[in-house]
């Protein structure tokens, strides 16, 4: 479909949802504290609607990506649409029932989070009961098209997500697709009534095609779009994430009228070529990454647009997805240096590449572009020496010297059940605002670090007179376990205002690697000089992992994430031997992000596990014998990599254990994992203080299967986002319910 200016056409597939100035957040927030109506909440976010279309407008798009404005989570939307409500929330109505949903009420859990797809974004995950008789509750969403028509016209272009999607990501009772049937018939309304609105097309999201293929999800697409095409609206069947893998021969045969697929993750290109694309649908090439930072590399995307052409010419220009997974406008960024800026893509410039892409004539324009990725390239990501000396790694420099049950026999003794916290102490509003006041100036480093060091001595102190046996510094200098890395290490940048969302009303920046990685300086051996100065117990060096680094950053493009890992991996070696030169006999490096990576088709695990494992390993392998290794990994499931968890030779791992009702530690202990295992025996997201009693029966539990001498005992995360109020009593009880269970071991 090529449009009257013999263009091809642009297309979105979603803008970033939380405001120029975070608006969302701050609405939503005002509104849960009663400090704003419901009415104001949704004027923040029509407002901030219409200002995204008016962005796409101008930018030139084609079609333009209406219902993707969200008070929360889209999955959730449409959960809602459908009448999809547990029986827990039917109490509620309206907005009341929607956070209810989101958040919890009134002792009522909320819906399940979880990660959407491998991205950084969490949605919330539907329950289908049995008995659930959904409803049309599509009045939000059409008002949302309704607006979008207003503004927009015939660019108006509805996302809609697929009832395959949206059950296969559910938790439900039956098959897969009885309840597709169950909502088929509201789509079909729901459709049917977007017609007769005069809508041109829509977008049916249906990324699930992108994963394993399964009979079931096969069967249960093939009947849906059968009966969407009785409708007669012109449907793009959009995916993204990955290829179609085994699906592609009969995806690309279903009755739309164009399919999108995604060019930059995946083997799309090659299924195109090898099998072809149907001449009477149009391919929407979705070729603008809409997961990475990094502007479009020219010379590389004409290749792949060439070769598309090559098999069809009815081609529309997109970005690979919703653009809510990248900040919006790198135009703010005015601290970055501007080589870096200068080659940089937020949402807002990657309108413009879509435009640009999408007609001829733009050779100035692309040039200009090549010239800044030459200046950059001459100035920033080499660092001499550090590409190479991962080229030249072995295999001595992935291998603990000794086993680990060699090893162990030199390692600290320790009571049995030793207790430990995971490493990060409140954070309290004193401690933002010092942190701040010296960011701006108004405090020196030495005053800064004097009061810091005042919190670590607290929390020495206060460990001590709990009765902890393991203890920490409390990360008091450390704003996130990320950042505060990657501010000390070359490659790393940081933006002012490149937020994206996490989950609801959470947001993050994530950092940018932009070049080699290389340690500048020592990054933790003050503080934990300080707190072991402190105390004859022993206290953990606290290290956040390279695959976490890696996974909750924007990588760079130019080489393999592999070897950003490895790179990150060595400069954590350089300061895990010099924790252990400063004296510590305990090291912990976190890796809750490391389950987060595993790539979308169980083919590729295998890849990614082997190189994630080596990472760690890498960083770890120059412990002596005497230094016991740990790692932390908290909300993950494990069942499925437990060898290679195993395969990370940590001679501790500390997991979640208390949400999950020990599912976690009988899934490793099944798996005869025999290191030693941290049992997370307290949830710490959750302001309740745990009794003596509840965590004795959980650690009862625990141990029904696995010798005493492999657990430790310790909460399931970081303190940080707890009160004092709450941390003391909390961890009080819980060395109290360690010393009646091993009173009761000695027995
Ligand atoms: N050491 C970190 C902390 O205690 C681990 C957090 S895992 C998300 O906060
Ligand atoms: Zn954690």
């Amino acid at each position: 479909m090529t449009n009257k200016s013999n263009s091809l056409t642009t297309l979105t597939l979603g803008y970033p949802r939380i405001g120029e100035k975070r608006e969302v957040k701050k609405a939503l927030e005002s509104y849960w504290a009663k400090k704003i109506s419901s009415d104001e909440l949704y004027t923040t976010i029509e407002d901030i609607e219409k200002s995204n279309w008016q962005k796409q407008i101008d930018a030139g798009i084609d079609l333009i990506a209406v219902g993707d404005m969200s008070l929360y989570d889209h999955i959730l939307d449409w959960t809602v649409y459908l009448g999809l409500i547990p029986s827990r929330f039917k109490s509620f109505t309206g907005l009341q029932q929607y956070f209810a949903m989101a958040r919890g009420a009134d002792g009522i859990p909320a819906l399940e989070m979880t990660k959407w797809f491998d991205t950084n974004y969490h949605y919330l995950v539907p329950e289908i009961e049995a008995d659930c008789q959904p409803c049309n509750n599509f009045q939000g969403f059409l008002n949302q098209v309704k607006r979008g028509q207003n503004i927009l016209v015939k660019s108006a272009n509805p996302i809609i997500i697929s009832p395959v999607t949206l059950v296969a990501l559910s938790r439900y009772e039956g098959s897969l697709r009885e309840n597709v049937e169950k909502l088929l018939p509201l789509y079909q309304s729901l459709l049917e009534e977007l017609k007769g609105y005069g809508i041109t097309e829509i977008q049916i999201h249906e990324p699930i095609l992108v994963t394993d293929e399964t009979a079931e999800v096969k069967e249960a697409t093939i009947k849906t779009y059968e009966i969407f095409n009785q409708v007669g609206l012109a449907i793009n069947l959009v995916t993204y994430f990955e290829d179609l893998g085994n699906n592609y021969g009969w995806v690309i045969n279903l009755p739309v009228e164009a399919i999108s697929l995604d060019f930059t993750r995946g083997n799309n290109l090659d299924l195109l070529q090898k099998y072809g694309f149907p001449s009477d649908k149009r391919l929407g090439v979705g070729i603008v990454d809409a997961r990475n930072v990094w502007q479009v590399n020219y010379a590389q995307v004409q290749d792949v647009l060439e070769t598309v052409k090559t098999v069809t010419t009815n081609i529309s220009i997109q970005p690979s997805a919703s653009l809510q997974f990248v900040p919006l406008d790198v135009e703010r960024e005015v601290n970055l240096p501007a080589h870096l800026r200068n080659i940089l893509s937020f949402a807002q410039q990657k309108l413009i590449e879509l435009k640009m892409l999408s007609t001829e004539g733009n050779g100035q324009f692309w040039q200009e572009k090549n010239d800044k990725w030459q200046s950059f390239k001459a100035l920033a990501p080499h660092r001499p020496g550090v590409q190479e000396k991962v080229k030249g790694l072995t295999v001595e420099d992935f291998q603990r010297t000794l086993s680990y049950e060699e090893r162990i026999k030199q390692q600290i003794k320790l009571p049995i059940f030793p207790t430990t916290t995971i490493g990060s102490f409140p954070q309290t509003k004193k401690l933002r605002r010092l942190r701040l006041n010296y960011k701006k100036g108004e405090l020196s480093l030495q005053e800064y670090q004097e009061a810091i060091d005042k919190e670590i001595a607290e929390c020495i102190k206060l460990q001590e007179d709990i009765g902890l046996d393991v203890l920490v510094h409390g990360e008091f200098e450390r704003t996130d376990m990320v950042e505060f890395f990657g501010q000390r290490l070359s490659g790393f940048a940081f933006t002012d205002s490149g937020w994206v969302q996490s989950y609801g009303s959470r947001y993050v920046r994530p950092p940018i690697i932009f070049g080699d990685v290389e340690r500048n300086e020592p990054m933790t051996i003050r503080e934990f000089k300080i707190a072991q100065a402190l105390t004859d117990k022993p206290v953990k060096g606290m290290l956040t992992g390279p695959v976490t680094m890696l996974n909750w950053s924007f990588p760079r493009a130019d080489i393999s994430r592999k070897h950003q890992a490895f790179q990150i991996a060595l400069a954590l070696q350089a300061e895990v031997a010099d924790l252990q030169e400063a004296g510590a006999l305990i090291i912990q490096m976190d890796e809750p992000a490391f389950r987060e990576g595993l790539p979308l088709k169980t083919a590729l695990w295998a890849d990614y596990l082997t190189w994630a494992v080596d990472a760690f390993r890498l960083a770890s392998a120059i412990a002596l014998p005497v230094t016991q290794i740990h790692t932390h990994m908290c909300y993950s499931e494990f069942g499925d990599i437990i060898k290679d968890i195993e395969k990370m030779d940590a001679d501790v791992i500390s997991i979640e254990n208390s949400r999950s009702n020990n599912r976690t530690l009988e899934e490793v202990t099944t798996a005869g994992y025999n290191h030693q295992i941290g049992n997370g025996v307290y949830d710490i997201h959750s302001p309740v203080v745990p009794s003596i009693q509840q965590m004795v029966k959980q650690l009862e539990e625990g141990i029904k299967n696995l010798p005493l001498q492999q657990i430790w005992v310790n909460p399931d995360c970081g303190l940080k986002t707890r009160h004092w109020n709450e941390v003391i009593p909390a961890l009080t009880n819980m060395v109290e319910a360690t010393k009646i269970i091993r009173q009761q071991a000695e027995k």
